[in-house]
C-alpha cells in the first residue's frame, strides 16, 4: 500500500474496520486530520511505520486478563528506530455476535486474545463449540456476516453495527475490569509534556553470569525508579536465550531515570530504548469505554 498524496497524518491499525484497535485509534485522534489505514495483521501495521508508509500505528501490547500481545513485543524487538509516543489503556467489553441466518452456534471465531478473555463464558455456555482464531475480532465479525454456517463471533458493539449482526450476549469477558493497553508507535520520539510518563527499553544480558538480572534491577532500585513491568521473550537466537522488556515510571528527562537506563545499557550485551511517552488510562471509572 502506498502513502497517499495528502498532508494528513497517516495512522495504521489492525483491521478490517470494527476492531478495538480502530476504536482506540479514532479516540486518540479525535478532532485531528488523520488518514486511517487498516492492515491485516499487527506486525504489518507496525512495519508500515518502519517503512515510512504510515506516520504512526496504534497496536495492542498487553491485556489485563491474558498478558502480552507477543506479536507486538517481538516486532518491536526486531525493528530499528521506532519509538513509543503514547500509551493508552482502554476497558474492553466483548459480545457474542450472531447472524440469525447461520443457524445454531457450533463454531466461535475471534482474535486469539478475545477468545482467551472470554474463556469462562465459552466453557459455561458453549462447552462443545469449536473455537477458531483469526487475525482480528472484526475479521471474525466479517466471517459471520458473510453467512458462514453455524459461526458466531466475539467482538465489539461497533463491529455488530458495522456488519449488521445481532448481539446474542453482551459483556462476556471473564471480568468487568478487562482492559487492554495500546501503544502509539512512530519514527520520532514523543515530545515530552506535563502528563505522567513512562520509559520503555529492551535488553539482553549475560544469562550465564549469576546475578546479572539482579544487577540490572538494582540500577533502578538504588535510584528509586519504579519498574511497572518486566517481561521476558525468547531472543530467537538459541534455546534458553532471552530478552527483557522493561517499563519504568518517569521520563528520560528525569536525571535518575536517564542514569539508570544508561547503566543498564552499559551492562547489556544488546539494548534498545523506545523512549519516553505520556500515559493515559481511559479504563478508569470516568474514562470512555469501548
Ligand atoms: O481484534 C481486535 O479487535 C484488536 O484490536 C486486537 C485485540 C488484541 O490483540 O488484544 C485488541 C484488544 C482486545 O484485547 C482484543 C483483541
Amino acid at each position: 500500500m502506498l502513502k497517499q498524496e495528502c498532508e494528513e497524518k497517516t495512522v495504521a491499525y489492525l483491521g478490517p474496520r470494527g476492531t478495538y484497535s480502530e476504536e482506540v485509534a479514532y479516540q486518540i485522534h479525535t478532532g485531528n486530520q488523520v488518514l486511517f489505514t487498516a492492515y491485516s495483521s499487527i506486525d504489518a501495521a507496525i512495519m508500515s511505520v518502519v517503512n515510512g508508509v504510515s506516520d504512526e500505528c496504534v497496536v495492542p501490547v498487553e491485556n489485563s486478563l491474558e498478558g502480552s500481545v507477543t506479536i507486538t513485543l517481538d516486532t518491536l524487538a526486531l525493528v530499528e528506530n521506532l519509538f513509543i509516543i503514547r500509551e493508552s489503556t482502554h476497558a474492553i467489553r466483548h459480545n457474542l455476535l450472531v447472524n440469525p441466518q447461520n443457524g445454531p452456534v457450533e463454531v466461535i471465531v475471534s482474535h486469539s486474545q478475545a477468545l482467551a478473555q472470554c474463556r469462562s463464558y465459552l466453557q459455561e455456555h458453549y462447552p462443545s463449540a469449536q473455537v477458531k482464531a483469526v487475525q482480528s475480532t472484526a475479521e471474525a465479525a466479517c466471517c459471520v456476516a458473510s453467512g458462514m454456517p453455524n459461526h458466531a463471533a466475539i467482538g465489539s458493539l461497533r463491529a455488530a453495527k458495522l456488519y449488521e449482526l445481532d448481539v446474542a450476549a453482551a459483556g462476556i469477558q471473564d471480568n468487568s475490569y478487562n482492559s487492554t493497553r495500546f501503544l502509539v508507535l512512530g519514527r520520532k520520539p514523543a515530545v515530552l509534556q506535563k502528563e505522567p510518563h513512562k520509559t520503555s527499553i529492551v535488553c539482553q544480558i549475560d544469562g550465564k553470569k549469576p546475578g546479572s538480572l539482579c544487577e540490572i534491577l538494582q540500577e533502578f532500585a538504588r535510584r528509586n525508579v519504579n519498574l511497572t513491568r518486566i517481561e521476558s521473550r525468547p531472543a530467537r537466537t538459541q534455546m534458553g536465550a532471552y530478552i527483557f522488556f522493561l517499563d519504568l515510571d518517569g521520563s528520560l528527562a528525569d536525571y535518575e531515570v536517564f542514569a539508570a537506563v544508561k547503566a543498564v545499557q552499559e551492562k547489556s550485551i544488546w539494548f534498545k530504548s523506545f523512549g519516553s511517552y505520556p500515559v493515559v488510562d481511559t479504563s478508569q471509572p470516568n474514562g470512555e469505554r469501548l
